[in-house]
């Protein structure tokens, strides 16, 4: 009862980054720039990564390569950052290995989406499935991706929550990544002692801030903006923190062109950091050279990462 007790106590602090999976021109996995990848975001004000997660391309990898990829993770880590595995898959069995594997190579905590192929239907066939899949790590916090845009299902997530609330005894909250901000409140208003609700939508940082949502799930380039933007909200400096979530707004517009937003926000790292995360893997299809040259001239146009 107390070691629950403790699971459920578990929040996350500061900000957590999605990272890319980096390919080789082959297309096989480049583990070799995990340890650099992880300084990078323990250099721009990271305090987690969320492994295999959307833009980390997760749902397009091999269970084996899901697993080599959150090892590679967690030892490169090394208790500077902190691991969420995201372990959400197409089918129920797969995503339970996944679970079994993230809590036996010891991270944080784990998430996962549902699978979307054969959706769940309403929010109790979704507590059912999350349930099976948290039983499988039964000492490590779990919380729910919800991403409605990319998987097409619209359940209720507060309802999910009020639901889940007795029958997942490590569950933490969500990772609220749908847009419908009244949706992430609701949510917020379930159980604040138990539930954390993170941030996925970064133009909704501010907003998301003064509704106590107080944790993001960005992308890599996006670390300092919003540890600049929390800094001048914490410090009631509202001016300063508009400002911040403006230039978050400006960044996230680049990716509002052919190509795609996650190719682009693959590319966009690669210039931005210097950190080759080479190309995506299909169905994602990587940016022309035309599209690249014009987004590296919007990217120095902003002039935020000289
Ligand atoms: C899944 C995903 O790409 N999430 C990103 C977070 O880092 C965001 O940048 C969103 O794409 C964006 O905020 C959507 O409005
Ligand atoms: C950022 C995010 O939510 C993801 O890529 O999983």
């Amino acid at each position: 009862m107390e070691e629950q007790q403790k699971i459920r106590n578990f929040r996350i602090r500061g900000a957590v980054s999605a990272p890319f999976t980096a390919f080789k021109p082959n297309g096989e996995i480049n583990y070799e720039i995990i340890p650099a990848f992880c300084s990078y975001l323990k250099d721009h004000h990271f305090e987690y990564a969320y492994v295999n997660g959307t833009l980390g391309e997760g749902m397009s990898l091999t269970i084996e390569e899901r697993k080599k990829s959150l090892e590679a993770w967690v030892e490169a880590a090394d208790g500077k950052i902190g691991i969420i595995a995201h372990v959400g898959a197409n089918n129920l069995r797969d995503s339970q290995v996944l679970a079994r594997h993230a809590e036996d190579v010891g991270v944080d905590a784990i998430a996962a989406l549902a699978p979307s192929f054969f959706k769940p239907t309403n929010e109790e066939a979704l507590v059912e499935y999350m349930a099976a899949v948290a039983g499988m790590a039964p000492k490590t916090p779990f919380y729910y991706y919800c991403i409605n845009y990319v998987t097409g299902i619209y359940l209720n997530a507060a309802k999910f929550l009020r639901l889940a609330k007795d029958k997942i005894p490590t569950l933490c909250g969500l990772k609220h990544s749908s847009k419908e901000l009244t949706s992430a409140h609701s949510c917020m208003m379930v159980d604040k002692d138990r539930f954390q609700v993170m941030c996925g939508t970064d133009v909704q940082y501010i907003t998301a801030l003064s509704l106590g949502i107080d944790v993001p799930v960005s992308v890599a380039f996006m670390g300092d903006v919003f540890y600049n933007l929390k800094t001048a909200y914490d410090k009631g400096d509202m001016a300063s923190a508009m400002k911040f979530q403006e230039q978050a707004q400006l960044i996230d517009t680049l990716r509002d062109r052919p190509g795609g937003a996650f190719p682009i926000a693959k590319r966009m790292f690669t210039i931005i950091s210097g950190l080759d995360m080479g190309p995506v893997r299909l169905p994602l299809k990587d940016i022309c050279k035309e599209q690249e040259d014009s987004l590296r001239k919007d990217i120095d146009a902003l002039g935020l990462w000289k």
